[in-house]
């Protein structure tokens, strides 16, 4: 089966390419996309037009919202949201369903969110835990914002691309999966909180073990 990697940065999937480059893996097409939406869509848009892969993996580090949780965990997205597209009216945001432009179960989200409709995942993804992601443009750092994110949309992590990425594969009808190591809390801004290397390492461990089992 023919699999994308997509990636917003090589950063983030560095070892999987000295991996597959190492192993002279076939079938396996690793996508740089750039970081947030509007780059993830152009970027897949454009491949989709010229490539139909059996299944797309989307592949990234992320925020959480789940402080009991540990950095660098591994989740399956399984559902994501846009979470900063919209209005703001006397300081309190609103989305493009509640301000009546998009309707809530309009192709192709489902009330609000994009589902992945796979019910059933690869064997070595069934240990992973199941979460809910929020697409921003801005790194939530404000506890005002990252509260009415959780009320909003009760998500469990918070990324720059997720969205977008289900957005097109659902559009396109191709099977996807979306993968995010936890290298951060959404939180008030301290960079030197956060643990990139790790999660970048368990990121790539889980995919390398994923794409032995699609290849
Ligand atoms: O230095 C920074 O402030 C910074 C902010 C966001 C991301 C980065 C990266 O180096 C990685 C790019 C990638 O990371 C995802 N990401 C990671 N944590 C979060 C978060 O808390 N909220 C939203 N996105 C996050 C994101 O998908 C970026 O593409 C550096």
């Amino acid at each position: 089966m023919k699999v994308l990697v997509a990636a917003a940065t090589q950063a983030e999937v560095k070892p999987l390419l000295d991996w597959l480059e190492e192993t002279k893996t076939p079938d396996v097409e690793v996508l740089v996309t750039g970081i947030g939406m509007a780059a993830t869509a152009y970027s897949l848009g454009r491949y989709f037009a010229l490539n139909r892969p059996g299944i797309a993996i989307q592949a990234g580090i992320a925020g959480s919202f789940r402080h009991e949780r540990p950095l660098g965990e591994v989740a399956l997205i399984t559902r994501e949201v846009f979470g900063d597209l919209g209005a703001e009216d006397h300081g309190q945001f609103s989305d493009l369903f509640k301000i009546g432009l998009w309707r809530h179960d309009m192709h192709p989200f489902t009330h609000h969110y994009l589902i992945n409709p796979l019910t059933l995942f690869p064997e070595s993804l069934q240990p992973l835990p199941q979460m809910t992601g929020v697409t921003v443009n801005t790194v939530s750092g404000e506890t005002a914002t990252i509260e009415n994110l959780k009320q909003l949309y009760n998500p469990d992590v918070e990324s720059m691309e997720g969205a977008a990425f289900h957005y097109a594969c659902l559009m396109e009808g191709i099977p996807f999966l979306q993968l995010r190591a936890v290298s951060n809390y959404v939180e008030i801004r301290d960079k030197s909180k956060w643990n990139i290397p790790l999660a970048v390492k368990e990121l790539n461990t889980k995919l390398k073990e994923l794409i032995l089992q699609l290849t």
